[in-house]
C-alpha cells in the first residue's frame, strides 16, 4: 500500500470507490478500486476473483488495463490498481450535454460506437471462453487523454466456459435486454445495452424510461418501443440503434455481423 499515494476520490464502482493514485517508484498516475470483501457472501467473493482474472488477462486498447493487486487481509480489503483515463465516464459527457442542451457530434458517437463494440469483439470471442461484460452502461465507459473509450468496470463480467451459462440477474434496469428479464444473459445482450448507450448519446436518456417501478420498467423493454431519435442525426445511426435494440434477440445482430455494417465498417478500416 505505501508503495501508492492517494491524490484524490474519484467516484463509485461497482461493489467499491474508485480513488486516483500515484505509483511512487515512477510517479505514474493511476486509480486503483477499493472493495472491502470481509462482508462479502461467497458468491461475492467469486465474483470478486472472476473481476480480477478477466482483466489480467485482458489487453485492448478499448479495455481499461490492469496493473496489479493489493489484498490487505488485515483490514479485508483488495486494491484493483488500473489505468487512470483523464477524461472521466461517459456519464459526464452526457450529462453535461444534456445540461447545456447541446447534440453530441455524430461522429463522436459513431467513434465511440465502434470502439466498444471493438472492446467487446475482444471479450465475445476469446478461445479460452466468451466473456460477457453484462453491465454497460455510460458509467462504466471511460474516456482517456485523446478520447479514446475504455470499457471498464468488470465487477459484474463472467466467462462462459462451455459447461456455464449466465443465469444470474445482473444488470443495471435501464439497460437489461428482454431476455436478461427472464434470466437468459448473452452476448447479444451486451448488444441491446450498447445499443441503449448509443440511443442515450444522441437524445440524453436510456430508451426505456419513465417507469415507477421495475415491473413497469420489464413491460417497456418487452414491448421494445421506443421514441425514435432527432432527425438531426442520420438515418443510419437511427437504423443502428433500431438492429440492436431488436427485442428478438435472434434478430439482433452479433458484434461480428454489426462490423459488416457500412458505416461501421469504413470507420474500422479508418482504424486500422
Ligand atoms: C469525476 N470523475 C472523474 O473525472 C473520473 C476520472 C478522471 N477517472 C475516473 C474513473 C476511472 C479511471 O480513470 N480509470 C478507471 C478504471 C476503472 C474504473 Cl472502474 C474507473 C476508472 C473517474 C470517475
Amino acid at each position: 500500500m505505501d508503495a501508492y499515494e492517494v491524490l484524490g476520490h474519484l467516484g463509485q464502482g461497482s461493489f467499491g470507490s474508485v480513488s486516483k493514485i500515484r505509483r511512487k517508484e515512477d510517479g505514474r498516475i493511476m486509480v486503483w478500486k477499493e472493495i472491502c470483501y470481509g462482508e462479502m457472501k461467497e458468491k461475492e467473493k467469486q465474483l470478486l476473483v472472476n473481476e480480477v482474472n478477466i482483466l489480467q488477462k485482458l489487453r485492448h486498447p478499448n479495455i481499461v488495463r490492469y496493473y496489479d493487486r493489493i489484498i490487505d487481509k488485515h483490514s479485508t480489503k483488495i486494491y484493483i490498481i488500473m489505468e487512470y483515463c483523464t477524461g472521466g465516464d461517459l456519464s459526464q459527457l452526457i450529462s453535461k450535454c444534456k445540461s447545456d442542451r447541446i447534440f453530441i457530434e455524430e461522429e463522436v458517437i459513431w467513434r465511440t460506437l465502434v470502439q466498444i463494440l471493438s472492446a467487446l469483439h475482444e471479450i465475445h470471442n476469446r478461445k479460452d471462453g466468451v466473456i460477457l461484460h453484462r453491465d454497460i452502461k455510460p458509467g462504466n465507459l471511460f474516456l482517456d487523454e485523446s478520447r479514446n473509450v475504455k470499457l471498464g468496470d468488470f465487477g459484474l463480467a463472467k466467462i462462459l466456459t462451455n459447461s456455464m451459462h449466465a443465469h444470474t440477474f445482473v444488470g443495471t434496469p435501464h439497460y437489461m435486454s428482454p431476455e436478461q428479464i427472464t434470466g437468459k444473459y448473452n452476448d447479444k445482450s451486451d448488444v441491446w445495452s450498447v445499443g441503449c448507450l448509443v440511443y442515450e448519446m444522441a437524445t440524453h436518456r436510456p430508451p426505456f424510461y419513465d417507469a415507477t417501478t421495475h415491473n413497469q420498467l420489464y413491460e417497456k423493454i418487452r414491448d421494445g418501443r421506443y421514441i425514435p431519435i432527432s432527425d438531426h442525426y442520420s438515418t443510419e445511426l437511427a437504423q443502428v440503434i433500431s438492429t440492436m435494440l431488436n427485442v428478438n434477440m435472434t434478430k439482433r445482430p452479433t458484434v461480428e455481423e454489426l462490423f459488416s455494417f457500412p458505416p461501421i465498417a469504413f470507420r474500422l478500416k479508418e482504424r486500422k
